[in-house]
């Protein structure tokens, strides 16, 4: 059952809450909510980068968030699993709930955060070691046993849609693959630890489209299990592979709602405009 969105509205400033522009029964995942954010102000030293942002998004499926370089996507994607922490003079207030516990609570455990919550970044990032190794490398940190990790990589390869190319060679070095075999591979190593939740931001920036293609044939497939959500600068991407789409501006939360009617019916004057090409 979804909660009252009007439980959110404490500072009764235009909250955005997808959920309450669409009747449930006509949104295709009805499914318990996995993140909240509520309240949620960052700034970088003086500068106010996320304003009072508040969001829910749905178990299993994919939401992008989209807007003009310099919006804050980013560092938004970046405090679901608290990459913030690691910035100096970087502040934050207000609360990013998943499954109605708060990360910022002085408990959370940031390590186990990071695991439950994967992150694959713009570039392929692949540790300088070999493909079983990239893989193994989360579940061997996280204590798991030696005779279950082949079974590991194995099954995280074949979910990253890369076991066929590199079955025969996992003792060769990673850096060996090509972009998007790198950037799968870093899909399986994110995989291997079992996160619930995947961050991708901009996952295709630097592929060629036929690896781009792979990538979003992937990501579909993948939100049956994981709830996804993806930063882009592409439109057609976010149109291609997206069930929800959120547009901030200059720190902002514009617009959201389904991706089919942002994209084909957006409310508001400013998302029209960044769709239709008309700036940023
Ligand atoms: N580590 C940092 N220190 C200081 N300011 C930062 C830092 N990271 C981001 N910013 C600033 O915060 C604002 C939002 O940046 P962010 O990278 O989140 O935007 P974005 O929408 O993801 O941009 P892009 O599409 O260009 O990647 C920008 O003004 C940026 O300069």
């Amino acid at each position: 059952m979804i909660e009252n969105p009007t439980t959110f509205n404490s500072s009764g400033k235009n909250p955005h809450f997808f959920m309450e522009d669409f009747p449930l029964h006509t949104a295709p995942h009805t499914g318990p909510v996995s993140i909240e954010i509520s309240e949620l102000n960052l700034w970088y030293g003086s500068s106010r980068a996320l304003k009072n942002i508040h969001l829910r998004l749905p178990q299993n499926c994919i939401f992008a968030f989209i807007g003009p370089s310099g919006c804050g996507k980013s560092t938004l994607l970046r405090t679901i699993n608290r990459m913030n922490d690691l910035v100096l003079n970087c502040k934050i207030e207000g609360k990013v709930k998943i499954n109605n516990i708060d990360i910022y609570n002085k408990n959370t455990d940031v390590v186990e955060l990071r695991k439950r919550v994967g992150m694959v970044f713009q570039k392929p990032n692949p540790f300088p070691m070999s493909i079983f190794d990239n893989v193994a490398y989360g579940p061997r940190i996280h204590g798991v046993s030696k005779k279950e990790i082949p079974e590991i990589v194995e099954r995280a390869l074949k979910q990253a849609a890369l076991w066929d190319e590199v079955k025969d060679r996992l003792k060769t070095p990673a850096l060996s693959l090509s972009g998007g075999q790198q950037q799968r591979l870093c899909i399986a190593r994110t995989l291997a630890v079992d996160p619930e939740i995947i961050l991708f931001d901009e996952p295709c920036s630097a592929l060629d489209p036929i690896s781009t293609g792979k990538i979003e044939e992937l990501m579909i497939q993948l939100k049956d299990r994981y709830t996804i959500i993806v930063v882009t600068h592409n439109m057609q991407q976010a149109t291609r592979i997206s069930d929800y789409t959120a547009f901030f501006m200059s720190g902002e939360l514009i617009e959201t709602g389904r991706t089919e009617e942002i994209f084909e019916n957006p409310k508001d004057e400013r998302t029209e405009k960044y769709i239709t090409g008309r700036f940023g």
